[in-house]
Formats: C-alpha cells, structure tokens, sequence
C-alpha cells in the first residue's frame, strides 16, 4: 500500500470514554526527518519505496494526520517501584489507531506528542536522546527473538526540552499489536468500573484469545491471566537469556500480550554481573538484572489482583503457579540453544549455572564469551574463551569445558553444524549502552550514519559483517555498564 492509502481505524477508542480522552498532537513547527524503519514498513504493509516519501516528517510529528486519524490518549494506572499511582495514562503519546494488514491489526502510537491530561506536570514531549534508545531497543530485541514493541519512525526537531540539561524534541511512532497494559486492567478494577473492566478483558480476548470468546465472564478472564502469565514468563526468559535488563518494571510498563514494553534506562549485559542495575534511580535494585523473573511475576500478581473482580482466588492462584515451571522450561531452552544442545538431559540445568557461575566469578563479558562458545572446537588450551577470564579463573574454565565435552559427545549432530546452530543463538552484535551512547552523541552533533549502521547491524546481530568488527567489541573499561538516567 502507499502512504497516501494508510487508513486507520479505532477500535480501541470506540470503547468509550471510560479507556481515554480524544486528543490532537501538538506538533513540531520545524520536523526533522531521521529515520524511516523498513522492516516495520513491510510488517505493516506499506511499500519499501515509501521510505523515502517526505511526508514522514510531517506524520511522524502529528502534522499531518494520517488518513482518518482520530488521536486517543489511553488512561491507565499502575505499580510504579511496588506503590500504587492512580494518575498514570499517556501523558506524552497518543494511540493514532490501527492499521490492519493480513488480517491482523497493529497499533500506531506517537511518543512525544505534546501534554495530554494525563500529563502531570510533565511537557508531554519526549528527546532524542530517549527516541533513539527506544527506536533501537525495539530492533535489538525483535533481532533476537524476543517480542518487543518497535518503531516506524523518528522525527527530530529545533524545539528545545529541558531535561538534566537543555536536549532537543523528537517524537516516534511505536508499533505494536496492542497498547494494553497490566495498568489499563489496574485502572478499571481499583475504580470499581466492572463494566468497563469486563468490556476491556472481552476486547483483548477477542483480538488475542479468540477460542475464549464464548466462555463465561469469569473463565474468560481466567483464560486471559493464564495466557499474560505464558507470555511473559517467555518474555523474562528471553530477557533472562539475552542478558537483557529493562530497567523499569512498573505494571504500566508490562504489555498484556507480553511485549517488552518503554525503553528507558535499560542495559544489556556486557560482563556478566547479575546484580546489574541499569536505572540510576533505582537505589534499592528493585529492578537488578537477576531481579526481573521475581519482579514479573509480582506484576503478574498485580494484573491477578485487577482480575479477582470475576475470578475466584484459587483459580488466580493456579494460574500464577504457572508462571515458575513456564519461565525454567522456557529459559532452559533458549541456554540450551546458546550451549549448541540440540536434546535435553537431567544435568543440563547444572551445566549451565555452573558456567554462569564461573561467568559471575570471571566477570567475563557475556556476549563476547558466548560468541567465543560458538567457535569453540575442544581446542586446549581454549585461546579465545582464555582471553575471556582472568588467569585465576582458567583452571575452573577448563573444568568446566571438560564436562561441557562430554555432555556435547553425546549429541547427534557434528560440531560443525552445531557450530553454525550456535552461531544463530549467540549474537555477534548486542545494543550494549556504550554504542548507543555513540550513536546519540552523534545524532546529536547532526550525523545519522552510526545510527543507520548500528540499525542495519540489529537487524542481522547474528551475521559476520567483518566490515563492522568496531561494533562487537566489549566496551572500553569507563564505558561498561553505564547506568542510564530515567529522565527522557
Ligand atoms: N515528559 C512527560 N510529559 C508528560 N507525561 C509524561 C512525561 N514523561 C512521562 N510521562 C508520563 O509518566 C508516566 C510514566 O512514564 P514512563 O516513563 O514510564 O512512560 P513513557 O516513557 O512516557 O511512556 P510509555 O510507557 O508509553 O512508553 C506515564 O504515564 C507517562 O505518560
């Protein structure tokens, strides 16, 4: 389809008053086009050659609307750091509306887009700094797997946004399948609007859930919770696996479809410490990098808590009890695949804390170690993953291979195969904070070419690309593990 064609629909705002407010964007005066992303393009239906239409800056800033655009702030509350904030909704984006290709409807959403009455005392914009790291967050994770929102587009501007310091405006349009938050079911349950709530587990399930469409209310609900629970005990195992840390896991940031959902201050791994914390804020580790299953499932308590207006307690219950089991089985598939494990044995569970164990211990950088793991063929000494760990730490590397050695002669497939297999579940390049920060510094002095590489690069991490070998490397001893401030 052309740009000019994109029609929108509004299902969700057709819901009522209850879910949000109608409202304009407030437009920059001067849009800057930076980026169009074409595989959103395509997931979307729209043509490739439309990436260069001019029009995105104007769309992209809420300038021009698309065609039947009908701008909706969503309400929602939440848990934000484990307290409850009944004065949450889209205080700085606004969902457009939906876009239905092969039959399925994605959600447009533009972030920055001016105050809204959900805003607080915020301004309702957003800054490029904070668009760049969401824009790119989005293709790192759907790069390796892991459900995550992503973004359509990114528009700079000349309108000054003071944050830590005077920064400019930029808005993006997220895309996802939907907007609905844990903090939208939150909303309705603590005002005690049940109809409303009713209407809005029915409205999910009919676009998510359809085969729960015709049970009663309360095995509906039911059904939904337990299917919250799946997706995002795999979305904590694939962040788990990834070495990804979100930062801030308040339930208005948790997707009811089990999305990574705001990219704020949050890190991926470089040496393996699992009590990273990527958010500067937050001072008591709430949200530490080993934290996140505990975290998602005290979400998902939450998300149970809104549900018990139509299911009984038990059955709450059973559906959380799902979370555990779900969330082990899931993460130890996605390390198996890491490890080049093609079946499944009783000690694999041990072999792989041991070696996380041994990654803690070394403070190895962790996708350098498992890219290594990749190339590695019994060789002894092991040369490259030697490099990896201080000398005190290889006697207990070497141990640990020895085991690793008898485990993987007893896989069928030859290691070179395994080789490749691996190298399809170890990522050469990772959105490792270092690099974004290379990329804002030059967005910011007016060059997009380091954000047009590293986008390029997320979208294939798992390939060579022996022309970008600067990409892959560890950071500088300053530029590890950066915590990232939560003002964007
Ligand atoms: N600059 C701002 N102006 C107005 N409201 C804001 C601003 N920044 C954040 N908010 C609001 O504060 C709340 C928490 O912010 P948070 O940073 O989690 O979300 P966000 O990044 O703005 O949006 P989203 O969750 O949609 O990605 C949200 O209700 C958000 O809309």
């Amino acid at each position: 389809m052309k740009l000019n064609e994109v029609t929108l629909s509004h299902h969700y705002a057709d819901l009522g008053d209850a879910f949000g407010t109608r409202i304009d964007p407030t437009p920059f005066e001067h849009p800057k086009l930076i980026h169009v992303n074409p595989a959103v393009l395509e997931l979307l239906g729209i043509d490739e050659s439309e990436a260069d239409n001019p029009d995105w800056a104007r769309l992209g800033c809420g300038s021009k609307p698309f065609k039947g655009s009908r701008p909706f702030a969503m309400k929602y509350t939440g848990h934000q750091f484990g307290v409850y904030n009944p004065d949450l909704g889209d205080g700085r984006a606004l969902l457009l509306g939906e876009l239905e290709h092969k039959g399925k409807l994605w959600d447009l959403h533009l972030k920055g887009a001016g105050k809204t009455p959900y805003s607080r005392f915020g301004d309702g914009r957003a800054v490029l700094r904070s668009t760049i790291r969401e824009y790119l967050a989005g293709e790192a994770l759907h790069g390796l797997g892991i459900r995550a929102t992503r973004a359509l587009c990114l528009v700079g501007s000349d309108e000054p946004v003071t944050r830590e310091r005077i920064e400019s405006g930029a808005m993006l349009i997220r895309v996802a399948e939907t907007h609905i938050r844990f903090g939208h079911f939150e909303y309705l349950f603590y005002t005690r609007q049940l109809e409303a709530l009713k209407q809005l587990i029915d409205f999910t399930c009919e676009r998510f859930l359809p085969e729960a469409q015709s049970l009663p209310d309360n095995e509906k609900a039911e059904a939904l919770l337990r299917f919250t629970v799946q997706r995002s005990a795999d979305l904590a195992a694939g962040w788990q696996a990834a070495g990804f840390a979100h930062g801030v896991l308040n339930t208005d940031n948790m997707s009811i479809i089990g999305d990574t959902f705001d990219f704020g201050p949050y890190g991926f791994l470089d040496d393996y410490e699992p009590e990273f914390i990527c958010n500067h804020s937050d001072h008591t580790g709430r949200y530490a990098f080993e934290q996140q299953p505990g975290v998602v499932l005290w979400n998902l308590n939450a998300l149970a808590h809104a549900f018990s207006a139509f299911v009984e307690t038990d059955s709450l219950k059973d559906c959380l009890e799902e979370f555990q089991p779900h969330l082990v089985d899931a993460y130890a598939a996605r390390m198996r695949s890491k490890l080049g494990l093609a079946t499944e044995e009783d000690g694999d569970r041990k072999l792989c804390a041991d070696l996380l164990q041994l990654l803690a211990d070394s403070r190895a950088d962790y996708p350098l170690f498992f890219r290594a793991l990749a190339h590695y063929r019994g060789e002894r000494p092991p040369a490259a993953l030697n490099e990896l760990v201080p000398a005190a730490q290889q006697e207990a590397l070497a141990q640990w291979l020895d085991h690793y050695d008898q485990r993987l002669a007893r896989e069928d497939s030859d290691s070179s195969a395994r080789n490749r297999a691996m190298l399809r579940s170890n990522p050469k390049f990772v959105l490792r904070n270092y690099l974004v920060q290379k990329v804002i510094d030059a967005a910011e002095g007016g060059d997009y070419r380091p954000l047009q590489t590293l986008f390029e690069l997320l979208q294939t991490p798992f390939d060579e690309h022996p022309e970008h070998e600067t990409w892959a490397a560890a950071p500088p001893e300053s530029g590890k593990h950066m915590p990232i401030s939560c003002s964007s």
